[in-house]
């Protein structure tokens, strides 16, 4: 029997300071994998923009207005294929975001996720920073449609709280797409296991696209973009350099897994539950 496959490309790209090489680059890594059969084209977090607290609100732009958001909605109807761009530094009302964006097919906008969970940490002889102190966070839970299945969409920290991936997962989302920038502190300590548990606990696919690691930037990106089964398995993992991961993502898996283990339906809902607070 024909299996419901869709094809996934997730660009690790090196960011830089200046913002329109690093449009330009995106636009190379998203043809690429465009050309090698790629439906969902997948940015890591903040692509157009160093990872650093003094150059998000120089950078940052207004959805009405966003030269980036043009550029991408352009590439997406050219070559027709989703994209998610990563994430950009978007301002609103004198507020900066860390904001994500899903284009469809013909350029729209189909979805937006503003990060939810402020990457705010200071490890002892290890990664400070303090997004808080230029950004505001998002107050949604972003899952959107497309041909395939519903889609989850969540950027870096977010995923260290499985209350937000649950929530995507009771709307419907089959998989997880979490454009991000770990750090060479806290990636080797908890990326792939992250990506593994949040794939478990859900049964569902989780993707990661991470920048590549740059080393003169003032923030090290770790690296390692990733794609996890709902079984667990890593299916593909980069390394530290740009590159590609396409990969087919064979949906049908999902409902096999939860028929044989069926751990949503084990759950013990009198006991307790995840509660949608918005308003
Ligand atoms: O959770 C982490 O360790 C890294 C998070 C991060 O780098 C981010 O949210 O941008």
């Amino acid at each position: 029997m024909r299996r419901y496959i869709m094809k996934v490309g997730l660009c690790q790209m090196k960011v830089q300071e200046e913002k329109k090489k690093n449009l330009l680059k995106a636009k190379q890594l998203i043809n690429e994998a465009s050309e090698l059969g790629a439906d969902i084209i997948i940015l890591p977090e903040m692509f157009n923009c160093p990872y650093d607290n003094t150059f998000f609100e120089e950078y940052s732009e207004n959805e009405k207005n966003s030269k980036t958001l043009k550029f991408i909605s352009n590439i997406a109807q050219e070559i027709s294929k989703y994209i998610i761009a990563g994430s950009i530094p978007e301002n609103e009302d004198g507020k900066v975001y860390n904001t994500s964006y899903a284009f469809d097919r013909e350029g729209n906008i189909i979805a937006k996720h503003r990060k939810v969970h402020l990457f705010d940490i200071d490890v002892k002889g290890g990664v400070t920073f303090k997004e808080s102190d230029v950004l505001s966070r998002g107050n949604e839970y972003t899952v959107f449609e497309t041909e395939y299945c519903k889609i989850g969409l969540q950027i870096c920290y977010d995923i260290r709280f499985p209350e937000l991936s649950r929530l995507m997962v009771e709307e419907g989302a089959k998989l997880i797409i979490t454009p991000a920038s770990f750090n060479m502190t806290t990636g080797p300590a908890h990326w792939k296991d992250l990506f593994k548990v949040r794939a478990l606990d859900n049964q569902v696919y989780t993707l990661g696209c991470s920048g590549a690691l740059n080393k003169e930037a003032s923030y090290n990106s770790y690296g390692h973009s990733i794609i996890v089964s709902p079984w667990g398995d890593i299916i593909n993992n980069l390394e530290f350099e740009e590159g590609i991961i396409i990969e087919e993502i064979d949906l049908d898996k999902i409902n096999e897994i939860r028929e044989q283990l069926p751990l949503l339906k084990h759950r013990r809902l009198d006991l307790y539950g995840v509660v949608d607070k918005r308003d």
